[in-house]
């Protein structure tokens, strides 16, 4: 099993990558490109990042963190930790999932993608929360709007619905009797979805199902909703 990373190491480790933030000629450090392995992060932002990430320099880890307890790591100045969390925020921002793409390709996919303004909105909303990374993102969420539109789809039947992203843009695309059954065992962030819904003016084509999807389909099922819904042609 892995044991937490030394605080000596933690601080050879940020001074490389300050080094390396200032350095465009040294190759990133070890610790560094692991943590960005496959984000697609490119080197000027992940420079950016591992700028941010390490200052203020480790000095204020005087008198040293407390060694953690448990296997990771809890010193807030650990800089693995520290960019991968700038990371994980920048990408939840944006919406970039692991898609193998480099910054400006990424942009130029941002910017040609159809997003709803409402849809922007609850994305950047989402970004602050815990759980971000699992929304899918703007380019993954028109896709399946146009599925929903090719198929001519009228019921689909979402299993875990988050805060609603992926199942707005569905609500969205659907026809104005479509409906989409909306399950979410989390109370939370089932709130933030709804609120969405109202906004986006689509509350009415959702049917949320506030416990879990298991429970949700039976009772679909007992209700005899499967020999009703046998046009349902989206399960996501
Ligand atoms: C990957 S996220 C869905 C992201 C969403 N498609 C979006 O675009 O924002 C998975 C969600 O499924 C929910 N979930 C997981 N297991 C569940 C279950 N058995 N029943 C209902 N919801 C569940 C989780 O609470 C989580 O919110």
């Amino acid at each position: 099993s892995r044991q937490p990373m030394p605080l000596e190491c933690w601080r050879k480790s940020a001074n490389a990558m300050r080094r390396w933030a200032v350095s465009p000629s040294l190759p990133p450090p070890a610790a560094f490109a692991a943590a960005t392995l496959g984000l697609g992060v490119g080197p000027p932002q992940a420079r950016a990042l591992a700028s941010a990430a390490t200052s203020p320099p480790l000095g204020h880890c005087s008198p040293p963190c407390p060694r953690p307890r448990r296997r990771r790591s809890l010193c807030s100045s650990s800089p693995s930790s520290a960019a991968m969390t700038a990371l994980a925020v920048e990408e939840a921002r944006r919406g970039r999932k692991q898609l193998g793409m480099d910054p400006p390709l990424y942009d130029y996919l941002l910017s040609n993608v159809r997003e709803h303004p409402v849809l922007r909105d609850l994305r950047e909303e989402t970004a602050s929360m815990r759980g971000s990374q699992m929304q899918v993102s703007p380019a993954q969420a028109q896709l399946l709007a146009m599925l929903v539109q090719i198929l001519g789809a009228d019921r689909c039947i979402e299993v875990g619905v988050y805060t609603g992203y992926s199942s707005l843009a569905v609500a969205l695309a659907l026809p104005e009797s479509g409906r989409l059954v909306a399950c979410e065992r989390d109370e939370r962030s089932l709130e933030v979805a709804k609120r969405y819904y109202q906004l986006a003016g689509v509350a009415h084509k959702v049917d949320v199902k506030h416990t879990l999807a298991v429970d949700s389909l039976r009772s679909l099922l007992e209700c005899g909703e499967a020999s009703r819904q046998e046009n349902v042609r989206g399960i996501f």
